[in-house]
């Protein structure tokens, strides 16, 4: 790690400057608890923060620097890469442009990469949305494919975390449609294993209890409402509890987020996007914190997406960011302890 100060180095992507995220990134760096935990930088757009500062009436230095060792990281200052100079007089930012899709592509990419270079030590994204990414040329649907990709990554999956409930995605960003043909005993065991070892490391949980949810009504009840857990969900589970990992499953979904809520397992492994999702916004909406498990690197993200109908108009709750430098900071303290601890 090239930064020798305690407080680990946290490359802020300020997302889609059409969407919320230069709103909620202003808005969180006003939280001078941040700068506690760690050294946020941003990666984005000078103009663009000045607009929001301007928005939200809130005054700040501006610092725009070309490396991370440049930032000065204190309450009252934004330091900031400018990785693209919107001309905010031209554009009034009221929808998705080429422009404006490719300079939020860039954030990530540029941020990525100084994490891989180790120049950061994780990163934090605002949200984008995945029409700018086509828009832009991207043949990613969003930042998980996008960072996967770009890191090399095997094994990755979208990890959804709040104090009460934990999530992780067998399948993310596909059609209803087609997520029984895309459930098979590997994958599944593989997310499994993803999730142990993820909050073991990440989380400081030593012995994870994880719950893995069925497909269908009543987890198929005895193969009445579907097969999928008697011939897939279930071999993935018995073969995880042989390697000896603590996994329960396949519970029905209707119940399993209930137990989860009330203590009984740390984590709940999801077939499909919504099946985690719908139960853990409705929790943790505000404060939830979307984690990319498997990469190389440290990834966090707020659990929103860039809200067009509220952006620009100076209401959008900056909590979720603010969880998510947080889990990232944290994260990034727990790496460092580890390594040090593998020199030692
Ligand atoms: N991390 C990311 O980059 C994410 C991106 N997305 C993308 O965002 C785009 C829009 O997605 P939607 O489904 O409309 O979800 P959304 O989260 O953008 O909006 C849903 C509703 O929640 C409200 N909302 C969202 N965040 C808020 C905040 N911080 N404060 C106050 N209200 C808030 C919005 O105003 C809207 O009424 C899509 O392209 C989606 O793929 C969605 C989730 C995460
Ligand atoms: N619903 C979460 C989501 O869509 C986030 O996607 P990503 O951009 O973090 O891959």
């Amino acid at each position: 790690m090239k930064h020798s100060n305690a407080r680990p180095v946290i490359g802020i992507t300020m997302g889609d400057p059409v969407g919320i995220g230069p709103e909620i990134l202003v808005k969180a760096l006003n939280d001078s608890t941040l700068y506690a935990v760690c050294k946020p930088l941003i990666l984005g757009d000078s103009h663009i923060i000045k607009k929001a500062l301007s928005l939200l009436n809130i005054s700040k230095n501006i610092n725009i620097i070309d490396d991370p060792e440049q930032g000065q990281y204190q309450s009252g200052t934004l330091d900031i890469m400018d990785i693209s100079t919107i001309d905010t007089n031209k554009s009034d930012l009221s929808y998705p442009t080429v422009e404006t899709g490719t300079a939020m592509q860039k954030y990530i990419t540029c941020a990525i990469d100084l994490a891989l270079a180790d120049r950061i030590s994780g990163l934090v994204t605002c949200p984008i949305t995945k029409t700018a990414m086509k828009l832009a040329g991207s043949q990613f649907h969003g930042h998980t494919e996008l960072l996967a990709h770009r890191t090399n990554a095997e094994e990755y999956a979208m990890m959804l975390t709040g104090n009460k409930l934990k999530v992780i995605l067998v399948t993310i960003h596909i059609p209803l449609s087609l997520v029984s043909a895309s459930l098979t005993t590997q994958g599944i065991l593989k997310k499994i294993r993803l999730a142990h070892t993820s909050l073991k490391d990440r989380f400081n949980i030593p012995m994870p209890n994880i719950a893995v949810a069925g497909l269908n009504p009543h987890a198929g009840e005895e193969s009445m409402f579907g097969r999928e857990e008697e011939d897939i969900i279930s071999p993935a589970v018995r073969l995880a509890k042989e390697e000896g990992l603590k996994v329960t499953g396949p519970l029905p979904p209707d119940t399993v987020f209930y137990q989860a809520v009330s203590g009984r397992y740390d984590a709940v492994i999801c077939m499909y996007h919504d099946q985690g999702l719908i139960p853990f916004k409705l929790i943790h909406f505000k404060d939830g914190v979307n984690t990319t498990l498997g990469l190389s690197i440290i990834r966090t993200s707020v659990d929103h997406g860039t809200a067009y109908d509220i952006a620009w108009k100076g209401i959008a709750d900056p909590s979720s960011l603010i969880q998510a430098v947080k889990t990232a900071a944290f994260q990034a303290q727990n790496r460092k302890r580890e390594l040090i601890e593998n020199e030692n």
